[in-house]
């Protein structure tokens, strides 16, 4: 069933083992608390389409592992990705010493420009409480970070912080963050479908396709009408090399944009397409 919307941005859910990332997504998924939660094997994947500020966004979200033996594997989900949920357990000092190492993580492989929340998870244990408000919202100051305490449990916050990171970045967006000028698009995986790629640029931006040193640019013609949102290029109409390639496993190719990208990625399917500067 296809669903229409404005913008799509690949979230995160990182941070270390037992914080609670696979209770707050469900929680902001099913709208109730996960009873029984288990390890995360690997990465997990939900999502949902939400308002904010009158635009129609979904959100496709990443729920790592945070057991150190899965790390090699969930650091390869990292590109492409808008924002990130940074989780700690305000009852465990261990989660809250291991955020400096997954911050580094998520701003050299995902992007430095990510949009990052922290939550101080299970505030609904507030009597065994490790880490106070004050030191968290410091440490969120120090470096950037949004904040705000959260309980998978109750539901509380847990909405608003998804919330507070898409309004974050579209924000940035429609105040003219050019994300992507001299970023090249880079995939390397496999993809369900290709109708699902989609690009949204300003009405002036050209984007080269590459692939195995050929290139090819996507004509003018091809984009549907600028709207206020900015042009949408589809690329399976464009690119017939893409119906082909792009179900290949392993397959690298990779779409740079002049300027003024306003959607990140576009895809429906998992891995979503990811992009690196250059
Ligand atoms: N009291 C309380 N318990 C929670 C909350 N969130 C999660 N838990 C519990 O904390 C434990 C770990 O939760 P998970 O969501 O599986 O943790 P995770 O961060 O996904 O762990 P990994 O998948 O190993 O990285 C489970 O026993 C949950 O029931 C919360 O907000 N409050």
């Amino acid at each position: 069933m296809s669903e229409t919307y404005d913008f799509l941005f690949k979230f995160l859910v990182i941070g270390s083992a037992g914080a609670g990332k696979s209770c707050l997504l469900h929680q902001f998924i099913e709208n109730k608390f996960k009873q029984d939660s288990n390890h995360t094997i690997g990465v997990e994947f939900g999502s949902r389409v939400v308002n904010v500020g009158g635009k129609t966004v979904k959100l496709q979200i990443w729920d790592t592992a945070g057991q150190e033996r899965f790390r090699s594997v969930t650091r390869s989900y990292y590109r492409g990705a808008a924002g990130a949920l940074l989780v700690y357990d305000i009852t465990s000092r261990e989660t809250y010493n291991a955020l400096t190492n997954w911050l580094t993580d998520a701003r050299t492989l995902a992007s430095p420009n990510i949009v990052i929340i922290l939550c101080g998870n299970k505030k609904d244990l507030d009597a065994d409480r490790e880490v106070t408000f004050l030191e968290a919202s410091r440490f969120a100051q120090e470096n950037e970070l949004m904040f705000l305490e959260t309980s998978a449990l109750t539901g509380e916050n847990v909405e608003e912080a998804f919330l507070k990171c898409a309004r974050t970045i579209l924000n940035k967006i429609e105040s003219g963050w050019d994300l992507a000028s001299n970023m090249v698009m880079h995939h390397c995986g496999n993809f369900g479908s290709p109708a699902d790629l989609l690009l949204k640029t300003s009405s002036n931006a050209t984007v080269r396709f590459e692939e195995n040193r050929n290139t090819a640019d996507l004509r003018p013609d091809a984009r549907t009408s600028p709207s206020s949102s900015g042009c949408l290029w589809v690329c399976k109409t464009l690119i017939p090399q893409l119906n082909r390639d792009l179900s290949t496993p392993r397959h690298i190719w990779s779409l740079s944009l002049t300027s003024d990208l306003k959607e990140l990625f576009t895809l429906d399917t998992p891995p979503c397409v990811s992009f690196k500067s250059v």
